[in-house]
């Protein structure tokens, strides 16, 4: 890609992050075996194979001074017992200083400006930025898509909302007790983040979901010392991070680099290497997949802002995991629960008994309809949720409570004392859930012709998030009609 811009073309900001890592970080950038290119709307770049890569190849290593995590940003930032921040915390904050200004490189004088400077420059067709950006009065496209997500998707989102509005209450904190943090910005004073309280923290809190974006998005497991493995062994890695996600395996297997060093190795402790899979032939030019995880549709979209697409028939032929949340309408069952004969103060206390119940025993959510394997078949949490609702239907309740022997028979299913309440019950749960399947599958239909009417004639980015908006609507009408088949069909699950 030739360099025609003065500089900040894709290319010329990879050319610079490889010269940074080469000249001051001590990468033997001539064993690079990827680069990073620009890939379709909507995914932005890729890492793509410069060479043919035999199994297990090293494709590159990073050393350990150009990650950002917790012990190269800990000596930058003033610790106390009440104000210790997490991985996310630091390495956001050390973003939001020194984010860079358009299109121009970010200032960071401290190592990693190179490296910040290949970030994406916006997050607008993340669901995060929408619901952080939202105006208070007004029509826009992005208040239209919040509007139009399957409310599945809408939770996840606005739990991932609250995890971000801790992380930024702590950095407002932090900032305001650390004032002299805000003079090592790189940022011009213009473009300076305001501490919390002030009129312009309207744009501190963009700018944070930007720097909070890149960590969510971009982190990947690494491990610190002493630090709690689910929480702060996190890391940001130049030149990995461009790597797309693909349901399929992964082309690329991280390996840190341990504390024994024969004598003569080229890397050191705690260098992150990246090795070609094992069981395939990597071919020049081809595009390098990194496995995110085993996520959903609705987290994918949620926490990267992306989907897999499938066409509705991969679900059928078993090539698409399918899945659809139905949190929302079971707790409408419960709530719509009326003992007869019984007063609404009695139907509450009966409500309060089942999500008690469900919560003490661990049953409380996820529960999902999914497509595989087959036959489609609604999860086991949300079967035994099911029974129980189910048994709270048909049972005397005294108090708002159901009889000891009752609930007994629900504890022995669990437990595998006993393979069922009854026979009834099982009828009754199974109708139950047909009409949950139905109910998702008609509001999916709507929400399909909503989606399409309220968000036609767009382009760009726009479009592309349409399409998987859509996408998350079609996967639960196509799942939710498979679960149905299955009841009427009499599959035992
Ligand atoms: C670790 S980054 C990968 C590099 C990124 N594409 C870039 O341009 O810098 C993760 C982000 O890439 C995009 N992405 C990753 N895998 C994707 C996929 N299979 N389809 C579409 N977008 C994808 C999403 O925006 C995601 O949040």
């Amino acid at each position: 890609m030739g360099d025609t811009d003065g500089g900040k073309s894709e290319a010329a900001r990879w050319s610079r992050l490889l010269r940074w890592l080469d000249d001051k970080q001590g990468m033997d950038t001539s064993q690079l075996a990827v680069e990073a290119r620009s890939v379709e709307v909507g995914a932005g770049r890729g890492l793509f194979a410069t060479k043919l890569c035999s199994p297990s190849t090293i494709l590159f290593t990073i050393p350990k001074n150009a990650l950002l995590n917790l012990n190269t940003l800990r000596p930058l930032y003033p610790q106390s017992s009440e104000t210790r921040l997490s991985a996310v915390q630091i390495i956001s904050l050390h973003l939001l200083l020194h984010r860079p200004v358009g299109e121009e490189d970010s200032l960071d004088p401290t190592a990693f400006g190179p490296y910040i400077s290949t970030l994406p420059r916006s997050f607008a067709s993340h669901p995060l930025t929408w619901l952080v950006n939202r105006p208070r009065k007004g029509k826009t496209t992005e208040g239209l898509f919040l509007r139009n997500l399957p409310p599945s998707a809408s939770d996840v989102l606005h739990t991932l909302y609250a995890r971000f509005l801790e992380d930024y209450q702590t950095i407002c904190l932090y900032l305001n007790k650390h004032r002299h943090v805000l003079d090592t910005s790189s940022r011009p004073k213009a473009e300076f983040p305001k501490p919390y309280g002030t009129s312009s923290s309207s744009t501190l809190v963009a700018d944070y979901c930007w720097a909070w974006l890149n960590v969510n998005t971009r982190s990947i497991y690494y491990p610190v010392q002493g630090e709690d493995p689910q929480k702060n062994c996190l890391t940001l890695c130049p030149v990995l991070d461009f790597a797309n996600h693909s349901e399929a395996s992964s082309h690329i297997i991280p390996v840190v680099e341990s504390g024994l060093r024969s004598p003569g190795a080229r890397t050191s402790a705690g260098d992150f290497t990246f090795k070609s899979c094992t069981d395939a032939t990597l071919e020049a030019g081809q595009q390098l997949y990194l496995r995110y995880g085993g996520h959903c549709n609705r987290i994918l979209f949620v926490e990267y802002g992306f989907v897999n697409s499938f066409k509705s028939e991969a679900i059928a032929r078993e090539k698409f995991r399918g899945e659809a949340d139905v949190q929302d309408l079971v707790e409408e069952c419960i709530r719509g629960l009326k003992p007869t004969h019984k007063g609404r103060r009695e139907a509450s206390a009966l409500q309060q008994w089942l999500m008690d119940t469900l919560e003490e025993e661990g049953y409380w959510g996820e529960w999902t309809l999914d497509s595989s394997p087959p036959p489609a078949h609604p999860s086991y949490r949300l079967i035994t949720a099911l029974r129980l609702i189910q048994l709270a239907t048909s049972s005397e309740v005294n108090a708002g409570v159901l009889s000891e022997s009752a609930t007994q028979t629900w504890r022995d299913v669990l437990r595998g004392h006993r393979e069922l309440i009854s026979e009834d019950n099982e009828r009754g749960w199974r109708d139950i859930l047909l009409g949950i399947c139905n109910r998702v599958s008609q509001r999916a239909q709507e929400g399909l012709d909503q989606t399409t009417r309220d968000l036609s004639g767009l382009e760009g980015w726009q479009a592309w998030m349409r399409e998987n908006v859509l996408c998350l609507w079609r996967e639960e009408l196509v799942v939710a009609d498979a679960v149905a088949r299955s009841l009427r069909a009499g599959e035992v699950f």
